[in-house]
C-alpha cells in the first residue's frame, strides 16, 4: 500500500469556535463550510496547510464519541489521516496484515471522502484513518463549485 500524503490531523475540541482560535491566531482561514457528520457524533472545521489540513472536531451530543474523548483526554489530538488511492484495496492490505481495522466497510468522510479507522492501542496511542477522495478531487475541492465558469446556463 502507498500512503499517498498526511490528509490531515484531527483535533478534537470542545467547541469549533473554541478550537479554532489557535488556528486563526496562527493565520490560517477555514475551509469551505463547517459540516455535521451525525454517524460520526461530530461537527467538523477544516483549515488547510497545502496538501493537509487541520481538522477539527466538536461533539454533537453528549453521547458523542468526541465527547467520550473529551471527558477522558480533554482537548487535543484525536487522529492522524492518511490518503489511499484506493480505500477498499487498502483495508484488505490492512486485515492481511492482522490490523485491527474499526470498520467492516468505508465510512462516509468529510467532504465526500470515503475512510476507516485503525485502533489507537495499535498506533501507538493514536487513532488513523485511511481516506480516499474521489477522482478529480485530489486538492482543493470548492464546496460549492461556480456553475457560470463552466458555461452551464
Ligand atoms: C469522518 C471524519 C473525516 O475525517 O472525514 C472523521 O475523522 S470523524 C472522527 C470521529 N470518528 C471516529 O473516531 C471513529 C473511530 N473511532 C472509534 O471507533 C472509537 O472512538 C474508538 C474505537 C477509537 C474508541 O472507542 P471506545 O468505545 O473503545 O472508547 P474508549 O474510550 O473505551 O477507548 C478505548 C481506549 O482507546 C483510547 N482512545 C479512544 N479514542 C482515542 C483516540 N482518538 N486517540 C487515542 N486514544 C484513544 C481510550 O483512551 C482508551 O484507552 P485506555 O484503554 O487506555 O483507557
Ligand atoms: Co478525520
Amino acid at each position: 500500500m502507498k500512503l499517498q500524503l498526511l490528509d490531515h490531523i484531527a483535533i478534537a475540541a470542545r467547541t469549533l469556535d473554541e478550537g479554532s482560535a489557535p488556528y486563526l491566531a496562527l493565520g490560517l482561514t477555514p475551509e469551505g463550510a463547517d459540516e455535521h457528520m451525525a454517524a460520526q457524533g461530530a461537527w467538523i472545521r477544516a483549515f488547510r496547510i497545502g496538501d493537509t489540513l487541520i481538522e477539527l472536531l466538536a461533539p454533537d451530543s453528549e453521547d458523542s464519541t468526541i465527547a467520550k474523548f473529551l471527558e477522558k483526554k480533554g482537548p487535543g489530538l484525536h487522529h492522524t489521516a492518511y490518503r489511499v488511492e484506493n480505500i477498499e484495496a487498502a483495508m484488505g492490505e490492512m486485515r492481511e496484515a492482522g490490523a485491527p481495522l474499526l470498520n467492516d466497510a468505508p465510512q462516509a468522510g468529510r467532504a465526500g471522502s470515503r475512510v476507516a479507522f485503525l485502533h489507537p492501542k495499535w498506533g501507538q496511542g493514536t487513532l488513523i484513518e485511511l481516506v480516499e477522495h474521489g477522482h478529480g478531487a485530489q486538492k482543493h475541492v470548492p464546496e460549492q463549485p461556480d456553475l457560470r465558469a463552466g458555461g452551464i446556463h
